[in-house]
């Protein structure tokens, strides 16, 4: 990496509210460091203080204590203009756009390095093209901001950050009002982001799914507790992942890498077979409240294998297998047996 320094630093820092002169802390002491070139996840439960943290970390509320540094000098000294040279920061606020086209609220990203007549170079023009094209937005260029949806009005925020092509993008909960085909693009495309131009992106998001597939590292910020940081891989299998989302009753599986939704009410099942049909086939009967196992069982459930596309073999105590041409056909044996085992 050609350059080797943090482009944000925090030391020993306190982020929370002042409230009638009393100190509201929130989360902290915190010690952060965002790198060049890489997508950073802040995760963690509703009120942990994402928000809060993004919003310090963007000089838009002081700190409560300690030391922020934003490309080598402290944030607090710096002055607006620069800050915004040097920092963007995209927020889940309704912004009050009015009657402004799409085009001439992205051209706004542009100011900071526009002389003090605000007139946009061809330099200038060309970042803002660049920023629609990016965000898929250039199709809805000239209609007014006011009358887009929550989605699109989102993606409009980012191409505004990106027209305004600093070294750090901050963006809290930008996957907020975007289906799901709209929040994997956004997130590969944050990703391609900061590997092609060496941007520090860091967002926060409840997408904990796309996050560990999508971040370079996570900082973990839990409701009680100290931030923890790491690739999500590492937090994953240190058990802090689980621990913070614990409180909430969600139960996070190590081995799936993702949280149950059920909880097991039925006996083991042994599930044999490999491979897609058997993924899903363990998901079927975990929704119905087995318990899918490798080893042996009383109830044991094989899973086609190769493309075809069943057939499903259940066998059960004192019966020969029985073969079923779906796992919805499945299920309504495996039902049955259940409520047969819960009778007796
Ligand atoms: N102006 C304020 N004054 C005092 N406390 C506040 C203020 N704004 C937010 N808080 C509190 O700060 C804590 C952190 O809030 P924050 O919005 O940063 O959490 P978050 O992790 O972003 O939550 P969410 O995931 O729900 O968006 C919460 O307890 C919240 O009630």
């Amino acid at each position: 990496m050609p350059n080797p320094a943090p482009l944000l630093t925090a030391e020993d820092l306190a982020v929370g509210y002042m409230n009638r002169k009393t100190p509201h802390p929130v989360a902290g002491p915190l010690r952060l460091a965002l790198w060049p070139g890489e997508l950073v996840c802040l995760l963690g439960p509703n009120g942990a203080g994402k928000s809060t943290l993004l919003r310090t970390l963007a000089g838009l509320q002081p700190p409560l204590g300690g030391r922020l540094d934003l490309g080598g000098w402290p944030l607090a000294a710096m002055g607006a203009p620069e800050r915004a040279r040097q920092l963007s920061i995209v927020l889940t606020d309704r912004v009050d756009a009015g009657n402004l086209a799409v085009r001439e609220l992205v051209r706004l990203g542009r100011h900071p390095h526009t002389g003090w007549l605000g007139s946009l170079s061809a330099h200038d023009e060309a970042r803002v093209q660049a920023a629609l094209e990016a965000t898929g937005t250039e199709i809805f260029a000239d209609r007014p901001v006011g009358e887009l949806s929550d989605g699109e009005r989102q993606k409009v925020l980012l191409a505004r950050a990106l027209a305004q092509d600093t070294p750090v993008v901050l963006l809290d909960e930008p996957t907020a009002h975007l289906d799901l085909p709209n929040r994997v693009a956004l997130m590969r495309l944050l990703h391609q982001l900061a590997r092609t131009t060496g941007k520090a992106i860091l967002l926060s998001t409840h997408e904990l799914d796309l996050a560990l597939q999508a971040a370079d590292r996570v900082w973990l910020l839990p409701a009680d507790g100290p931030l923890r940081t790491g690739t999500p891989e590492d937090l994953v299998l240190s058990g802090a992942f689980a621990a913070a989302f614990a409180r909430e009753g969600l139960a996070f599986d190590a081995g799936t890498g993702t949280f149950a939704l059920h909880a097991p009410t039925g006996p083991p099942v042994q599930l044999v077979g490999e491979g897609a049909a058997a993924f899903w086939t363990r998901r079927a009967l975990e929704r119905e409240g087995f318990v899918p196992t490798t080893g042996p069982a009383a109830l044991r459930v094989t899973a086609p294998a190769g493309p075809d596309l069943g057939p499903w073999l259940s066998q059960v105590p004192g019966q020969a297998a029985q073969s079923h041409a779906t796992i919805g056909a499945l299920l309504r044996t495996m039902r049955q047996v259940n409520s047969n085992q819960l009778v007796d």
